[in-house]
């Protein structure tokens, strides 16, 4: 971890228990500003959990975390973008609405690149929302979160249910998105092999700890993936 600049994520010691069962135990670890940090683990291991409360919107009541150094909650929730992994669109509403109403919502919505995000990711305005398919709803919540000009982006699993063209578009379109370094991204995902090439460091959770954090570069000079130090770690 580099001390010298200010974290824009930054846990320390982070605990969560949920009724009488500890799911998430003693969490260290830290994002530099600008990188694309993959945050990867089996299912039930905690991302979720984590991502939650690094987006301000679940107290952290055990450890602390900070966003940009300062305290993770109401006033950095205008600093982040959280793609949650069970967020659901207004369904009453058509597509060109919904984005509407997004534009009035976030101060900080960035017109030209929602107009690029809609055609990259083919999203079709008069569509209803309750008539989209699990696919076409994934990618119009990314596009609806990736449109805000925030310096911290959080993505839980933003290809559930996306095809795998679909899957690899995105991923081209959200590298583009993240090319030039002013933002930082954590992103939860089962999908490795699309976002193999993009991530800087990895995350690696499991059952509520911190297994490892690798900088990307350093396994690449070791000849290794990030799917092969996944599978190094989990299996
Ligand atoms: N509301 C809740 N009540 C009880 N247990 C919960 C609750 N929310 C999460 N958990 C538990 O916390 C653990 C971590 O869940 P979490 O959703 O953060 O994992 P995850 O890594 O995102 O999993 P997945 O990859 O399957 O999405 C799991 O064991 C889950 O059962």
């Amino acid at each position: 971890m580099n001390d010298s600049v200010t974290m824009a994520v930054c846990c320390t010691g982070v605990q969560v228990r949920i009724g009488r069962k500890a799911v998430l135990h003693d969490i260290t670890f830290g994002i530099e500003p600008g990188q694309i940090a993959g945050l990867l683990g089996p299912n039930g291991a905690g991302k979720s959990t984590l991502l939650s409360l690094i987006s301000g919107i679940a107290p952290v009541e055990t450890g602390k975390i900070e966003i940009f150094g300062q305290e993770a909650g109401e006033k950095t929730l205008t600093q982040t973008a959280y793609l949650p992994d069970r967020g659901k669109l207004p369904s009453w509403l058509r597509v060109g609405e919904w984005l509407a109403f997004a534009q009035k919502l976030y101060p900080d919505w960035d017109v030209d690149r929602a107009r690029y995000l809609r055609e990259a990711l083919n999203v079709q305005l008069d569509a209803k929302i309750s008539s989209l398919s699990r696919g076409e709803e994934a990618r119009l919540q990314l596009m609806t979160c990736l449109s805000r000009s925030v310096p911290l982006v959080l993505l839980d699993e933003p290809f559930v249910g996306v095809d795998l063209t679909s899957r690899e578009r995105i991923a081209e379109t959200v590298v583009r998105e993240m090319a030039d370094g002013s933002r930082t991204f954590l992103i939860a995902t089962h999908d490795i092999r699309e976002m193999d090439q993009m991530f800087d460091r990895i995350v690696l959770i499991d059952k509520g700890s911190i297994v490892s954090v690798d900088d990307t570069d350093a396994l690449r000079s070791r000849g290794m993936s990030v799917e092969t130090r996944y599978r190094e770690v989990f299996t």
